[in-house]
């Protein structure tokens, strides 16, 4: 369904109005950015500058107030809850902090879930591959409660990357996990964009995390606030400094 000049994601003008009359708020106010195909682009900003309510809208989670959200070219606004539903479902894959992975099938079952939901009989040779693209290849009889954090985390990559999605978004991946585990899997999301060309865009508080990203798009009350090219973790941090200090 893509062209490949588009980029995987486009958002333009998007506004994000939650509530109405005094109790509005403008979550997002007029952000138009791109984020090109193969590319691993980090999202920073304050707390409550927009950055949920960003990859909600680009993830086609929620509908914008304003403005246009294309994946792949295609206009969401265009298509029914429906088309929606599957658009997603075919073509966006989601990790949270929280890993949510059903605690009584095992790591195997648990990434081949999406294909199940699809309705698709997953095959053996793409969830075992899936789960060995994540160094688990040895865990896929394991439930969550028998992984470690970060193991548990990977097995929801494999689970979000199972269905070949155009987009991977990540809302703070590392949250959850100790810095050795999170490297680890700031270290996969790099290798799947190296190698694969997978599209990432990852929500963070975390400078260091940010660091593994090739871009980092900031945002303050709602709106775009300036962007860097091979962030490197001192950098981001005096950006985050400046952006959370600034009046
Ligand atoms: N469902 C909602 N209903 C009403 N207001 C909301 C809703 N979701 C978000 N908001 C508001 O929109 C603004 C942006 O929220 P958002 O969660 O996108 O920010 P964030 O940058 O991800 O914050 P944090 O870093 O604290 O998670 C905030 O003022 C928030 O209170």
């Amino acid at each position: 369904m893509t062209n490949d000049e588009e980029p995987a994601v486009r958002l333009r003008a998007v506004r994000k109005v939650y509530g109405t009359g005094q109790a509005a708020v403008n979550a997002l106010d007029g952000v138009s950015v791109d984020f090109p195909k193969g590319s691993f682009t980090a999202v920073m900003g304050p707390s409550g500058s927009g950055k949920s309510t960003l990859l909600q809208c680009a993830a086609g989670l929620e509908r914008p107030t304003d403005g246009d959200v294309l994946l792949g070219g295609v206009r969401l606004g265009d298509l029914s809850e429906t088309a929606l539903t599957l658009l997603r479902r075919d073509h966006v894959g989601f990790v949270f902090q929280s890993f949510n992975l059903l605690p009584f099938l095992d790591a195997e079952l648990n990434v081949a879930l999406p294909l199940l939901l699809a309705g698709r009989r997953p095959s053996r040779k793409v969830t075992a591959g899936v789960l060995a693209a994540v160094g688990l290849a040895d865990r896929a009889r394991h439930r969550p409660g028998e992984m470690s954090g970060g193991q548990q985390q990977r097995v929801a990559v494999a689970r979000a990357l199972v269905t070949g999605p155009q987009v991977l978004f990540a809302d703070e991946p590392t949250g959850n996990l100790d810095s050795g585990a999170g490297r680890a899997v700031l270290g996969l999301l790099r290798s799947m964009v190296d190698e694969r060309r997978q599209t990432i865009v990852m929500v963070t508080h975390d400078p260091l995390a940010a660091s593994f990203a090739g871009r980092v798009v900031f945002l303050r009350d709602g709106r775009l606030a300036g962007e860097l090219a091979a962030p490197t973790p001192r950098v981001v941090a005096e950006r985050m400094t400046g952006l959370e200090t600034a009046s």
